[in-house]
């Protein structure tokens, strides 16, 4: 019961970066998925900030075998469910509630919340949560911040988004405790609308060489 490691964890260390994806139209979303998965980034996280979040995730699902839809910004636990149900295979959220655990206790899909402090990490281990995000990384202290976390929590893995960057991913990578780290870097907004998928392409090269 708990976390779903054995789902997720492959899902975290398969790749340095996961894709973090604001998609305004679903339409994008299947050669989106394949641009980045031909570039070394099979598995993606599809943010519900936007109505078109779920028919995306729908459509990766369906039409690219390759990529491995993730959703993100799933705040509680009818958004797990809608993920669920739209064909995610693992569901991200920015902090940790009980509601969301008990939705996720268990699951086949599984989920990647976010903690901060270490009382939050406290309570996701009693939870039998192990795998974390570390949201908004930049801002809630980076690097350094994640570096001392790994002294008394040397089990957890993390994946540090918000402010994560080619510049300084290289050193959220180098520490222990961190897996992989998320972005949106790699699909950037004006090269998802015009459709320039040989830029999504290079830009996950470059990202699934880091690390
Ligand atoms: O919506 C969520 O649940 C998120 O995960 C927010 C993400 O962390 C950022 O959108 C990615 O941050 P940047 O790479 O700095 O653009």
């Amino acid at each position: 019961m708990g976390q779903n490691v054995a789902a997720l964890a492959p899902i975290m260390t398969g790749q340095p970066v996961i894709p973090v994806i604001v998609i305004e139209d679903a339409g994008k979303a299947v050669p989106l998925a394949r641009a980045l998965a031909a570039g070394g980034l099979p598995a993606v996280e599809i943010t519900l900030r936007t109505e078109a979040a779920l028919d995306a995730i729908e459509a990766i699902a369906s039409e690219v075998p390759e990529a491995v839809v993730g959703a993100g910004t799933a705040l509680n636990a009818k958004q797990y469910e809608a993920c669920r149900a739209a064909g995610a295979r693992f569901v991200v959220s920015p902090g940790f509630t009980p509601e969301l655990a008990e939705a996720a206790d268990g699951a086949n899909v599984p989920l990647l919340p976010g903690c901060v402090t270490s009382s939050e990490i406290m309570a996701a281990l009693e939870e039998g949560y192990t795998h974390l995000k570390f949201f908004p990384a930049g801002q809630a202290g980076g690097v350094a911040y994640l570096k001392a976390l790994a002294s008394p929590f040397s089990a957890v893995r993390f994946c540090p988004t918000g402010g994560v960057s080619p510049d300084n991913a290289g050193d959220y990578l180098d520490l222990p405790n961190v897996v992989c780290v998320g972005g949106s870097w790699v699909a950037p907004k004006e090269a998802v609308a015009s459709g320039d998928w040989d830029r999504i392409t290079a830009l996950a090269k470059e990202a699934a060489g880091l690390g």
